[in-house]
């Protein structure tokens, strides 16, 4: 379950600040496949990233499955950010120079990946539909499949709650309803959370629960549509 209570966030560029976010409260509940939705410039990433610990509330708390976000010490939100969270962004974020296995390995290459981690990674790219693909470099990949290695990447960890941040936004319709279906699964079969941040509501399922953004501020309750 994720609580965002009372968060206010403002960034200070300069001299001027900019309200993203304003008092926004609402839970998603622990499991959910989940949107948050609403216009460019409505704050839906900035309270992405604050889920994720990218960056920290101006005012308010958030809490992850009861654990504060803001009580959390600097180690354990490293820890945090490492192990509970995987995260998807719009442009894929690959290595140029490594097959698909290698990215989904990144993290634990400096460290050296196990023969165990080779295997779940080469399994993963299987689930997502990459079997065939596992040797190509991001190069030699579409769009669409260059983001199933980055879910890949971010599902290799085992994560409690997948952040997406317009992981749809650099491809066309067809490869969109893809890449959703692929993390609505990961959602119901890994009984992951999911938040994917979209101004799309074309690609939003009766079943899944949406937390409305608008103006930085949250529009009508969260909830399903059904
Ligand atoms: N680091 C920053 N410094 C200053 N202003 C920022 C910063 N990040 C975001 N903003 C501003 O905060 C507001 C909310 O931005 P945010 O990126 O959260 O919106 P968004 O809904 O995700 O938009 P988009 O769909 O276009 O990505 C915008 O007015 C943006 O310009």
């Amino acid at each position: 379950m994720i609580e965002v209570q009372q968060v206010t966030k403002i960034h200070v560029r300069g001299q001027t600040q900019v309200y993203a976010l304003r008092e926004v409260t609402c839970q998603i509940p622990a499991g959910a496949f989940s949107f948050i939705l609403g216009p460019s410039g409505s704050g839906k990433s900035t309270l992405l990233y604050l889920i994720g610990c990218l960056d920290e509330p101006t005012t308010g708390e958030i809490f992850v499955n009861g654990q504060s976000l803001k009580k959390m010490t600097a180690t354990e939100k490293d820890a945090y950010r490492r192990n509970d969270v995987g995260f998807i962004f719009q442009s894929f974020n690959l290595l140029a120079n490594l097959n698909a296995v290698d990215n989904v390995l990144v993290p634990y290459l400096a460290r050296g990946a196990s023969t165990q981690q080779r295997q779940e990674a080469i399994e993963l790219l299987e689930r997502v539909g990459l079997k065939d693909r596992l040797d190509h470099r991001p190069s030699q990949l579409s769009g669409g499949e260059q983001q199933r290695v980055a879910i890949a990447r971010a599902l290799l960890k085992k994560p409690k709650l997948i952040l997406a941040d317009e992981p749809t936004g650099e491809l066309d319709s067809v490869n969109s309803q893809q890449i959703l279906a692929l993390l609505r699964n990961c959602s119901q079969e890994l009984k992951t959370t999911v938040v994917v941040v979209t101004h799309e509501q074309e690609y939003v399922h009766e079943d899944d629960f949406i937390v409305r953004i608008r103006d930085g501020k949250l529009g009508t309750p969260a909830g399903t549509l059904s």
